[in-house]
């Protein structure tokens, strides 16, 4: 039996739904050689530990007898344990904490991550955690960076690992987004509503604003991008914001909930002016030879791929040399604690059959 310890950080739509199915997938996991536990699990603030893994009552337990912690605490705790393979999943949203990324792997760590913050960072500190990777030699896996559990990331890696040239990706990167403008298109809702609705769904991330300014899609954008060895920064990405200056990041989220209808009426505007068969679409476009990284919103045919999509689709059209003008295009649910969860548990999977049983 290969045995796996993960020490997930951010128990939140996303990670408590990870917990869940760990646990009920062990049957599967052990049918594999594999035993999978999740030793400890934190939040901003606390942590819970369980050496033999976390069982159904975890949400109560963590509770009960949760207690603060420091990350270099919860590494030296680690550090006691004979365990062989240990994972550090990220499913926080946080800046701050990807600046352990390095000690973690310096620490004997694989690392996988939902959060896209450590895929996005200036290019300099990008290709310096590859090198502590490196080093170290420790995994870093992050599908549902982009398209969720969607396998879009490892297509375009092997794409390009395999010297096809990919010259264009478009699509609609956003789940969330996705969900707003088909809801918003198709019901007579204000568009503040459609966005509360699509953040009570987990669809967004936790500021809904990472989403309507574009950053989230600029971010999975850069992260393709880098896959296939661009030396592009987040800052080279011309991005449509929708979120209106005066409640732009340097307001607090709570400024921005309490005034978000400021919004509606720009946005029953733009309705009004669709004709019948259009919909609005946020996109994302990277055109490789004409070196464009683009985030916008446009207005699309309905009997269109863009035009059709449904709930949280997400649509990646995927131009390369071979498939010449017909795109290699992956479509499905590109937002959600269930299919995101299920992707980092893939990761947990793929990074099980990477590491040898004595690494
Ligand atoms: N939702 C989706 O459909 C998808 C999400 N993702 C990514 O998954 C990640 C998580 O999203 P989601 O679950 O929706 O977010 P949530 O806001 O629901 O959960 C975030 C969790 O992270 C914890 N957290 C925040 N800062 C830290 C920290 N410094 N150390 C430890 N824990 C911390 C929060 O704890 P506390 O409550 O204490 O703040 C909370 O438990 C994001 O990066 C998102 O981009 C990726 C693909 C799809
Ligand atoms: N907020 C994101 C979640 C997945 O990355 C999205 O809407 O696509």
């Amino acid at each position: 039996m290969k045995k796996i310890q993960l020490i997930l950080f951010g128990i939140g739509n996303v990670g408590s739904t990870f917990i869940n199915q760990i646990i009920q997938a062990q049957k599967v996991f052990q049918q594999q050689g594999l035993e999978i536990e999740i030793p400890i699990i934190l939040n901003s603030s606390t942590a819970f530990i369980k050496d033999e893994g976390v069982d159904e009552n975890w949400k109560a337990n963590f509770v009960d007898f949760g207690l603060p912690y420091q990350v270099e605490e919860i590494i030296d705790y680690v550090k006691t344990k004979n365990w062989q393979h240990i994972v550090a999943i990220d499913a926080t949203a946080s800046s701050e904490f990807v600046n352990n990324y390095t000690n973690l792997v310096e620490n004997g760590f694989h690392i996988i991550a939902a959060n896209k913050v450590a895929n996005t960072l200036a290019y300099d500190d990008y290709e310096f955690f590859r090198e502590i990777l490196k080093e170290n030699k420790k995994q870093f896996l992050y599908e549902t960076n982009v398209g969720a559990g969607l396998p879009v990331v490892e297509t375009i890696k092997n794409l390009h690992q395999s010297g096809e040239k990919v010259t264009k990706i478009r699509g609609v990167f956003s789940g969330s987004l996705s969900y707003i403008f088909n809801t918003f298109s198709e019901e007579n809702k204000n568009f503040s509503d459609v966005v509360a609705l699509a953040e009570a769904k987990g669809f967004t991330e936790p500021d809904p604003r990472v989403d309507l300014s574009g950053t989230d899609v600029a971010r999975k954008l850069l992260i393709l991008a880098r896959e296939l060895q661009l030396t592009y920064n987040l800052e080279d990405v011309k991005v449509k914001s929708l979120v209106p200056a005066h409640l732009a990041e340097t307001t607090s989220v709570t400024t921005f909930q309490e005034n978000i209808t400021d919004l509606d009426e720009e946005f029953q505007l733009l309705k009004a002016e669709l004709n019948e068969n259009e919909v609005l679409r946020y996109i994302g476009e990277l055109d490789v030879e004409k070196e464009i990284l683009e985030v916008k919103l446009v207005k699309e045919q309905k009997e269109n791929p863009l035009g059709a999509l449904q709930g949280a689709d997400s649509l990646f059209e995927i131009y390369t040399e071979s498939y010449g003008n017909q795109p290699l295009v992956i479509q499905g649910a590109g937002a959600g604690a269930a299919v995101t969860a299920r992707g980092v548990v893939s990761d947990v999977i793929k990074l099980a059959e990477r590491i040898d049983c004595c690494n």
